[in-house]
């Protein structure tokens, strides 16, 4: 699955993720259903799979992936589960790559079930039957090498991946994940643990299946990373609401443009509320959203001698 990101991301022309963290409060008034039978969660649940759905439709030909984040799902109960994995399969049937962003883990039995319900498949009898089924999964690395094992195990049988949380984008990373032990940031030595990890999952590009979450805000820690790890992939959210910029995204990138893919949320999925979309419905204005964000990427790779063969 990471080849045909990579190849996906270089046919595009475009390292972009749109985030659909869609909640039912972001979705334009006059784009609600009039089916007012449900109860409010189902309500809820449906408008927000239909919003994805057309949202979807407007970016499937200039994006390579959207990452799922389960959060804005869960929240709607059952019925927001069924969104989430209607979004998977439609996401799918659309041609793009879905990262699930549940950033699972556990001790390693349980974290084998979460793999199987994102990654895998769960055995009932005899049949082993796909549930979420995406194509990466986020995960929590913090639990040590058996919690990742599972994850990792179903990357090599089913040809997925897995982004581990390496340097987090949120103001409080450094908390913890900047802390030294015996000479090395808490984040650098999960960004060995994730090579280590990922080690037989290396594509033909060079790129392992088992890759990591940096931070957009965070250019001079991603560039410390990819100095020590050339063959690790990295999903990067933090461009856009959360104030990361092109110039930044930078030092994770080689100079054929490979070796990360750059995640935005909020900023293209409430695009039609910004002023600079003014009076645009709001799959227009997240398409527009979108383009500008691939403009801004490409021309500062063009600026800093990154082009895609
Ligand atoms: O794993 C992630 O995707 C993630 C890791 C991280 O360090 N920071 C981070 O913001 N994220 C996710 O990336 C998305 C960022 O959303 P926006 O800030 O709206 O673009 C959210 O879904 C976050 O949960």
């Amino acid at each position: 699955m990471i080849d045909r990101l990579i190849e996906d991301i270089v046919r595009k022309q475009s390292p972009i993720c749109v985030g659909l963290d869609t909640k039912f409060d972001y979705i334009p008034a006059d784009f609600l259903s009039r089916e007012y039978s449900m109860n409010p969660l189902q309500y809820a649940a449906s408008n927000i799979f239909q919003y994805n759905c057309t949202l979807i439709d407007a970016i499937a030909d200039i994006v390579p992936a959207v990452k799922v984040q389960a959060a804005y799902y869960e929240m709607y109960g059952c019925e927001g589960m069924k969104a989430f994995h209607d979004t998977i399969v439609y996401a799918k049937n659309a041609g793009l790559v879905v990262i699930a962003d549940v950033k699972r883990n556990d001790i390693g039995a349980t974290a084998t079930a979460y793999s199987s319900a994102y990654l895998g498949r769960t055995k009932i009898g005899d049949e082993e039957i796909p549930v979420f089924d995406a194509d990466f999964a986020t995960v929590n690395g913090y639990l040590g090498t058996d919690g990742i094992a599972p994850f990792v195990e179903d990357c090599k049988k089913y040809k997925k991946g897995i982004f581990v949380l390496v340097k987090t984008s949120n103001k409080s990373s450094g908390e913890l994940q900047d802390l030294k032990i015996e000479g090395k940031t808490v984040y650098e030595r999960m960004a060995d643990f994730v090579e280590q990890w990922g080690s037989e999952c290396v594509g033909k590009y060079g790129f392992s299946a088992v890759g990591a979450v940096i931070g957009a805000t965070y250019p001079e820690q991603a560039e410390k990373i990819r100095e020590a790890h050339p063959g690790l992939f990295v999903l990067i959210p933090g461009y856009g609401a959360q104030g990361g910029s092109a110039q930044g995204l930078v030092p994770n990138f080689d100079k054929k443009g490979l070796g990360g893919i750059v995640n935005n949320s909020r900023a293209i999925l409430t695009a039609y509320q910004n002023e600079k979309y003014a009076g645009m419905q709001f799959d227009i204005a997240a398409r527009e959203a979108t383009l500008n964000m691939q403009r801004d990427i490409l021309d500062t790779f063009d600026k800093n001698g990154i082009a895609y063969e």
